[in-house]
């Protein structure tokens, strides 16, 4: 099975060298050239993948249909252009795994739900886990779910990918590994404005918590599992990113609760913080399904300027008392 990856960010390139490590012919599509010219002259990703000396197995292009010959597909650009970039790949009935984090604003689709329109003769998989991808790259221990409908398609990419650092685990509940990696996004905004702002380690376990809840009341409301929101790809997830400045929505939240202006920290990044754009439509959704999520209602209005974070602060924790059941 001949792989190709759609996306040369930090995770597509993380995920070429993870399936480089057995293959010896990994072809990823970067969007800008520079970035292609330095995966195959320097072998490294300078702009997104710093310090990562990337395996010989790997060819970049930036021509998407040098991919014909691919196999199978791993989509690795952020959510909001994965429909563009599918719009321009002719994928027909290969299988394509996807792999970014977020809702599409706009029609409010997961991830699974564009790709069945944009490829509707391609069968899809969901990669999605805590896996940062610079520890991915240097070979260090990490556990991702793999959700697929056909299992025997599930198992076969499993096997294609799995390595003894990197060990997916099956599950067939695709629209659950989904919701776990859009929500936890924007939860991990809510967790840096704790650290940003001082509140305490009490608070960011609180936060994770309650987090978590909303993360289950909004899944079991579009139907996925109980163990997928209690797996890797949601609760291992939530908790790697909401514990460190590593994660690019943790970052995000800490400038936010020091005060800064949500469009002063989003300007000029290259780099994705998917929570910022799925905060608002994750907030639509919840209300299509009649499910109450605070904790993302309070991340949009920072993300919007409408409130400061010691005002909001006292807004949550003015809330009535409740039950601590979903
Ligand atoms: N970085 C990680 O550790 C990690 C781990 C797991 C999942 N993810 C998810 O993977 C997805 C990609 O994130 P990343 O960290 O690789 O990205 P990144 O922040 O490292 O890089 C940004 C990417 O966006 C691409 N891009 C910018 N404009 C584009 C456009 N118009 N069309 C297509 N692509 C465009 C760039 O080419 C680049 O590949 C996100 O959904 C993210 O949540 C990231
Ligand atoms: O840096 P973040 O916040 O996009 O998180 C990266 C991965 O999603 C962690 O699993």
């Amino acid at each position: 099975m001949k792989i190709g990856v759609i996306g040369a960010g930090a995770w597509g390139t993380a995920l070429a060298q993870v399936a480089a490590t057995r293959d010896r012919d990994v072809l990823i599509w970067a969007r800008e050239p520079e970035v292609s010219a330095s995966i195959n002259e320097a072998r490294v990703n300078a702009a997104f993948l710093p310090g990562i000396r990337l395996s010989s197995a790997i060819r970049a292009t930036s021509d998407l249909a040098a991919l014909a010959d691919r196999d199978a597909l791993l989509l690795v650009t952020p959510a909001q252009f994965l429909r563009s970039v599918l719009a321009e790949v002719p994928v027909g009935a290969r299988p394509i795994i996807l792999c970014a984090k977020g809702i599409e604003a706009g029609t409010r689709m997961l991830m699974s739900e564009v790709a069945a329109e944009a490829a509707p003769d391609a069968p899809i998989a969901v990669l999605s886990g805590p896996t940062f991808a610079h520890e991915v790259a240097a070979g260090l221990p990490t556990a991702i779910t793999l959700a697929c409908e056909d299992e025997a398609l599930g198992r076969s990419l499993a096997d294609r990918l799995a390595r003894p650092g990197f060990r997916p685990y099956l599950s067939t509940d695709v629209i659950g590994a989904e919701i776990g990696g859009a929500v936890k996004n924007v939860l991990a905004i809510a967790c840096g404005v704790v650290e940003g702002a001082g509140l305490g380690q009490n608070a960011r376990a609180a936060l994770i918590s309650r987090g978590f809840a909303e993360m289950s009341r909004f899944g079991l409301a579009r139907g996925a599992r109980v163990e997928t929101l209690a797996g890797l790809s949601g609760l291992g997830d939530l908790v790697l990113t909401c514990s460190s400045t590593n994660s690019r929505n943790f970052s995000l939240g800490k400038g936010l609760g020091e005060g800064r202006a949500a469009a002063d920290l989003l300007a000029d990044r290259r780099t994705v913080a998917e929570g910022a754009f799925t905060a608002p439509v994750l907030a639509e959704a919840a209300r299509d399904v009649g499910v109450e999520m605070p904790i993302v209602d309070a991340v949009c209005a920072l993300l919007k300027g409408d409130i400061k974070v010691d005002t909001l602060i006292d807004a949550l924790l003015a809330r009535p008392l409740k039950n601590e059941g979903l």
